[in-house]
């Protein structure tokens, strides 16, 4: 398992949009605002899209990392929190009762 999480690459966007430092993509594309990052957003999607058909295994991880990058970026010049995210994908969850069936089944 990873020793880094979303959040963590959350907190790091949110720090170096506000850097101030020129060399920055996080800080550039916070400048150029929602209509630029969402289109890199798309690219991205694309090109794990493309990734996965290929069965191209080390360019899909890649490109998901590219992905990730781009929505939290999108994400963060929209105003919205990881945590809403999650706690949406939380409530799916909960509603479909499968977080209480995994927990039964480890019993
Ligand atoms: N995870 C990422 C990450 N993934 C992708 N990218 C950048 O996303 C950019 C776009 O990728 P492309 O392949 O589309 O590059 P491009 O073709 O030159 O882009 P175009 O200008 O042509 O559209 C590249 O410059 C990548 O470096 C990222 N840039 C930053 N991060 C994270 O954000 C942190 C802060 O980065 P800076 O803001 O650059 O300091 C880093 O330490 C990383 O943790």
């Amino acid at each position: 398992m990873a020793d880094f999480s979303l959040a963590d690459l959350e907190t790091i966007i949110h720090q170096r949009a506000h850097s101030g430092d020129a060399e920055s993509w996080t800080a550039k594309l916070f400048a150029k605002g929602i209509d630029k990052a969402a289109q890199k957003l798309g690219e991205e999607a694309v090109e794990t899209v493309i990734a996965a058909i290929r069965g191209d295994r080390q360019a899909l991880v890649s490109e998901s990392a590219d992905l990730l990058y781009h929505w939290l970026v999108v994400l963060g010049i929209a105003g919205v929190p990881l945590d809403d995210v999650l706690k949406e994908l939380e409530g799916r969850t909960s509603r479909s009762g499968i977080a209480e069936k995994a927990a039964r089944s480890t019993d």
